[in-house]
């Protein structure tokens, strides 16, 4: 038995548990230590668990898992988390360049908010009548009428598992339309396997796929269970997306230790 010092932190309700791993003697081979600790009811609760670790070249590096202790993609609202802790450790000032699953990114701490440099994105495709995109995990965007009646869970599970998003399956965002500047998004998540609060790189596909099916301009307002969120990038002539940032609020929840 050994105690782990944890943090708890929440961007938009997307909520992690972000351990200092800059000494590097955290498991993270061990799956099912991961999924216990972000265990709802065994655990200490969460969407995700991020290490910040030393890297030669960066500031920090971020590894993220899902809930169920597999490693994960990119995590935009995970990102954006990270970023507060590094700053609440003292770590970085305003100004931070990390490394992630899809490689750099760089990021603006503020008061309130952490705009986080998301990696550029090449294409909008068409599997199969669905809308896909990878903005550093992979996500299909689906617009509805009525998202507060929507199954989310049933329907976005349907899809994750579905035919042309094997093997690696996708995350799935429903839509709704509230003005010409702002929409309302629901997120099933891969890897969580359940609706999230929010979901960072979901909405940022949103966003582009909104500019780009409903002349949406940058920056795209977001709505979500958990909060209010920010998308702004600069479409390029061959149909990609450069300089993307993500903007919201991440915050520290409580700190801990827990028994393992
Ligand atoms: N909540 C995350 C997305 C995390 C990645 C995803 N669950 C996956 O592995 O596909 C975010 O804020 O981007």
């Amino acid at each position: 038995m050994t105690t782990l010092n944890f943090f708890k932190y929440q961007g938009t309700g997307n909520d992690f548990v972000l351990i200092d791993d800059r000494n590097e003697t955290f498991p993270a081979s061990d799956q099912a230590l991961i999924e216990r600790l972000c265990h709802r009811r065994f655990g200490i609760g969460a969407d995700g668990l991020i290490l910040l670790q030393n890297d030669p070249n960066y500031d920090f590096r971020m590894v993220y898992f899902n809930a169920d202790g597999a490693v994960g993609s990119m995590c935009g609202n995970g990102g954006r988390c990270i970023v507060r802790f590094a700053h609440d450790l003292g770590l970085i000032d305003r100004e931070t360049r990390f490394l992630a699953a899809d490689g750099e990114h760089m990021a603006v701490v503020g008061e309130e908010t952490i705009s986080l440099k998301m990696g550029d994105v090449a294409s909008i495709d068409d599997r199969d009548g669905l809308t896909f995109l990878n903005t550093g995990s992979p996500h299909v965007v689906k617009f509805s009428d009525d998202l507060e009646s929507l199954d989310v869970v049933g329907e976005g599970r349907t899809i994750r598992y579905s035919e042309p998003f094997q093997p690696g399956g996708t995350n799935v965002n429903f839509v709704q339309v509230i003005d010409d500047q702002t929409v309302f998004v629901r997120t099933y998540e891969r890897g969580v396997e359940d609706e999230t609060y929010s979901c960072g790189t979901g909405v940022t596909a949103v966003a582009l796929v909104a500019h780009r099916q409903l002349r949406m301009s940058s920056p795209v307002s977001i709505q979500t269970i958990g909060g209010n969120l920010r998308v702004s990038f600069e479409p390029q002539p061959g149909g990609q997306f450069h300089t993307i940032y993500l903007i919201g609020p991440a915050q520290r929840v409580f700190a801990g230790t827990i028994t393992v």
